[in-house]
């Protein structure tokens, strides 16, 4: 067995205690073995954490990782025009290099800002799945499936590669990778596909993810169309499910909030893009409350403009106070919660939690800087201190990813090159 030692740091466990312990890794295995003291002589290798907090690695519950591409390309429009003038047709030019180029930079700011898991909804799947592969992370990843402004045929293939791309890629990287049937969201997909293509996944024994209650504009054509709020027309179309799990739910009223608690699906909570589209803010408080499972997520790095959970997490406490009128509403335990444990639940994967026994997914997060000092309470530092910049090492299932912040896994100079290529390029063809 190869071991490697995480060693002076203090370890943030599942209740949100903060105990001082060196954690020991089967590599091989990919899970803790140990938490004691003075372990570095039984490793095979170590990794130094004095002055570090050791975490769970961060989980991020939704993003369009490619994206990377467009970041700053367009920015301050509201979701609908952002989308439709700027967003796709730029996506309609996009070749398997650009989304290679793409998945690799966000991999990369990724590792850099601690995390080791994430959900993917894009286009080319296979090629983010081999970039992921290489770059040593988790993820569960679908192709996105669009109806709108297709023919019948062009929309059974569409689906169709949303099947076989989720059946293709799950288990690829010893099971790092799993997958997902992705449907766009609620309105960009007509409801006679949903019908016919969910219970196909279902028979796939994959979940189902997809955007729903994001903007004002997305409830009322469901309501007005099929006479009920948009959750509960996702429950007739068979899409809430305890294992499925869909990102934003701004928009959701104290119906569909009970519906969520009793079905058991999760939501994906991604406050800067909400904030960044003005698409209302999500009553977090309410549905953390009522026993919803809700985790967090950038979405694309077009409308965050970054992919870092740190980031994320104040964000949602911040914003989950001003939605709640009420500065006790959404603590800083609910958003470091939310961010390891409430992102692995929601997107099912066994991660998120530091115990003997579990996946070796870790952040070590430097303590000593100005901004992190003095330190009464680390997980208020987690929620609303600590910056991407301040994470050392990343470690995925046991592997080093980053050790004191150089990538191991990912050329830095040669991704970003790369991707400043490709992104040109992208945008040269759509201006064409
Ligand atoms: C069909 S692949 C995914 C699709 O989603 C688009 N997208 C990016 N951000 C959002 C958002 O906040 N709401 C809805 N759709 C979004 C992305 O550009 C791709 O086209
Ligand atoms: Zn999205």
């Amino acid at each position: 067995m190869t071991t490697l030692a995480i060693t002076g740091g203090q370890v943030l466990l599942p209740d949100l205690t903060v105990t001082r312990a060196d954690v020991l890794v089967d590599q091989d295995g990919g899970e803790i073995l140990e938490f004691g003291d003075e372990l570095a002589g039984e490793a095979d290798d170590t990794l130094d954490a004095e002055g570090s907090l050791v975490t769970p690695g961060f989980v991020n519950g939704h993003c369009h990782v490619a994206m990377t591409l467009l970041r700053g390309h367009a920015d301050d429009k509201p979701l609908d025009a952002w989308l439709q003038e700027d967003i796709w047709p730029v996506e309609a030019e996009l070749t398997a290099d650009s989304i290679r180029a793409g998945t690799e930079l966000g991999v990369l700011e990724m590792i850099k800002s601690g995390t080791t898991s994430f959900a993917d909804m894009y286009f080319f799947v296979p090629t983010i799945a081999d970039v992921v592969a290489e770059a040593g992370l988790r993820a569960r990843l679908g192709h996105g499936v669009i109806s709108v402004g297709k023919d019948e045929e062009a929309v059974h293939e569409d689906a169709q590669e949303g099947l076989e791309v989720a059946a293709e890629v799950d288990g690829m990287a010893d099971g790092r990778i799993t997958s997902a049937f992705m449907p766009h969201s609620l309105t960009t997909v007509d409801g006679q596909y949903l019908s016919e293509y969910v219970p196909k996944a279902r028979d796939l024994d994959v979940p189902v993810h997809y955007h729903a209650n994001e903007t004002e504009d997305e409830v009322t054509p469901i309501v007005e169309n099929h006479g009920v709020r948009p959750l509960a027309y996702a429950a007739e179309k068979g899409m809430l499910e305890s294992e499925d799990f869909f990102a934003h739910g701004v928009h959701v009223d104290e119906s569909e909030i009970g519906l969520l608690a009793e079905a058991g699906t999760s939501v994906i909570h991604c406050p800067a893009s909400n904030m960044k589209l003005a698409s209302g803010m999500a009553p977090v408080q309410r549905m953390l409350e009522a026993g919803v499972t809700v985790g967090l997520g950038t979405d694309g790095a077009a409308s965050n403009n970054d992919l870092s959970m740190l980031d994320e997490a104040r964000d949602a406490a911040m914003l989950g106070k001003l939605a709640a009128d009420d500065a006790s509403a959404v603590p800083a335990e609910a958003v470091v919660k939310m961010v390891t444990q409430g992102s692995a639940d929601a997107i099912g994967l066994d991660t998120g939690r530091l115990e003997v026994g579990a996946p070796a997914d870790f952040a070590v997060i430097d303590l000593e800087q100005p901004h992190l000092t003095p330190q009464h309470d680390l997980v208020s530092h987690l929620a609303y201190a600590a910056a991407a910049s301040d994470v050392r090492h990343t470690v995925c299932d046991g592997q080093v990813l980053m050790r004191d912040r150089e990538v191991l896994t990912l050329d830095e100079d040669a991704v970003r090159a790369r991707a400043t290529e490709e992104a040109e390029a992208l945008i040269a063809r759509a201006d064409d």
